[in-house]
């Protein structure tokens, strides 16, 4: 299926095509976790070509440093790469007391940081389930409770989530990431209920399989041997980064402002069919060297 044209191809550091307002963002301040690869690139990316200034945060410093660089480089906005592990507050919290002595706000948090791998239920041991859900859910709430209570309080603010549309309706070898999404979905409508009224808005998006990402990769299969199974997503095909982008950034600027507390599903209508071949899931699991 050919991509919609102004959607445009999924390389954007060499070219985009705005489809908002390039003000949008201006001189916004966005804290992104997961923003040095995948998605949270794509996301940083975009809301910088929408004005914003962004921290980027995960536990990879210098992967962080180099995408820093480009971005600000492409943009001609500020990224300030920062040093986190979202299981651990005390680091958010240093990152975020950097963020706010440097940029001075925060008004945008994307809760996107997330590990996943394909494992079967009865082979996964208690600290992989444990893991995942540390990572996800407990991750998107330390990170929401830092910044809630250093920032958006007293200032207001938006919460985008980026949870995944694989648990809707059950998938095989998926109940860590489906369980921890599903908590993250719960809470997106809890926070929205009980921050509303400090001006918090919290929404949620959520992809199904997109293309050119590590969850693909390790979801999909070093080769794509997933994409056979495209036939059964109603769109025929994958997402792309720049079309979650594209939605996270609705939900995090004011062309959502009566907008909280809402799953915005960006699946091609996948969870609606749903692709449950197991024994392709098990291949893929071992070649990516998983411990079944
Ligand atoms: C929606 C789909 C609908 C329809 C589908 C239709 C068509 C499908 C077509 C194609 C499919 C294509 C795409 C898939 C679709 C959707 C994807 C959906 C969601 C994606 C979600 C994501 O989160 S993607 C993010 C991916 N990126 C990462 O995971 C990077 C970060 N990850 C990590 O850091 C690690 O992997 C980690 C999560 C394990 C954490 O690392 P660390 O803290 O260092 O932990 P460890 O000490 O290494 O491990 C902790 C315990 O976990 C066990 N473990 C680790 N790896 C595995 C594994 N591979 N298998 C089993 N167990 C594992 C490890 O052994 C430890 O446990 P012990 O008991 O040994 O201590
Ligand atoms: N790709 C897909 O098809 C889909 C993805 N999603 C969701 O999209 C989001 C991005 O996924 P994707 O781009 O594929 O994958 P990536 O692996 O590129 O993104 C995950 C990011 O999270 C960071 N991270 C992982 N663990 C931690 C941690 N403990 N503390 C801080 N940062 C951490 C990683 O950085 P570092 O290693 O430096 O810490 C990495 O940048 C996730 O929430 C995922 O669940 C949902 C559905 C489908």
């Amino acid at each position: 299926m050919q991509m919609p044209e102004d959607v445009g191809t999924d390389d954007c550091l060499t070219s985009y095509t705005h489809i908002y307002s390039p003000d949008l963002l201006k001189d916004q301040v966005a804290f992104i976790t997961g923003g040095g690869s995948g998605i949270g690139l794509r996301i940083a990316e975009i809301f910088m070509r929408h004005g914003c200034h962004t921290a980027i945060a995960s536990r990879n410093l210098d992967k962080l440093k180099e995408a820093a660089n480009k971005l600000s480089a492409v943009t001609g906005r500020r990224c300030l790469p920062l040093c986190i592990d979202v299981r651990q507050p005390e680091s958010i919290a240093a990152a975020v007391d950097d963020t706010l002595k440097e940029m001075g706000r925060i008004d945008i948090l994307i809760n996107n940081a997330a590990g996943n791998f394909l494992c079967p239920a009865a082979s996964l041991s208690f600290n992989a389930f444990k893991t995942v859900l540390e990572i996800d859910t407990m991750g998107t709430f330390n990170t929401s409770k830092v910044v809630y209570e250093k920032w958006f309080k007293d200032h207001g603010g938006n919460i985008v989530n980026i949870s995944a549309t694989l648990g809707y309706k059950g998938q095989a070898l998926q109940v860590h990431a489906g369980s921890a999404k599903a908590a993250n979905d719960a809470m997106t409508k809890h926070l929205a209920v009980e921050w509303g009224p400090s001006g918090v808005r919290v929404n949620t998006v959520a992809p199904g399989p997109i293309s050119g990402t590590e969850g693909f990769r390790r979801l999909g299969g070093p080769r794509g041997e997933a994409a056979g199974t495209f036939q059964s997503i109603p769109l025929q095909r994958a997402g792309n980064k720049t079309e979650m982008a594209h939605c996270t950034l609705f939900l995090a600027s004011r062309a959502s402002s009566y907008v909280t507390g809402a799953i915005l599903v960006a699946d091609g209508g996948s969870w609606l069919t749903s692709a449950n071949d197991v024994s392709m899931l098990l291949g893929i699991a071992s070649s990516n060297s998983a411990k079944l």
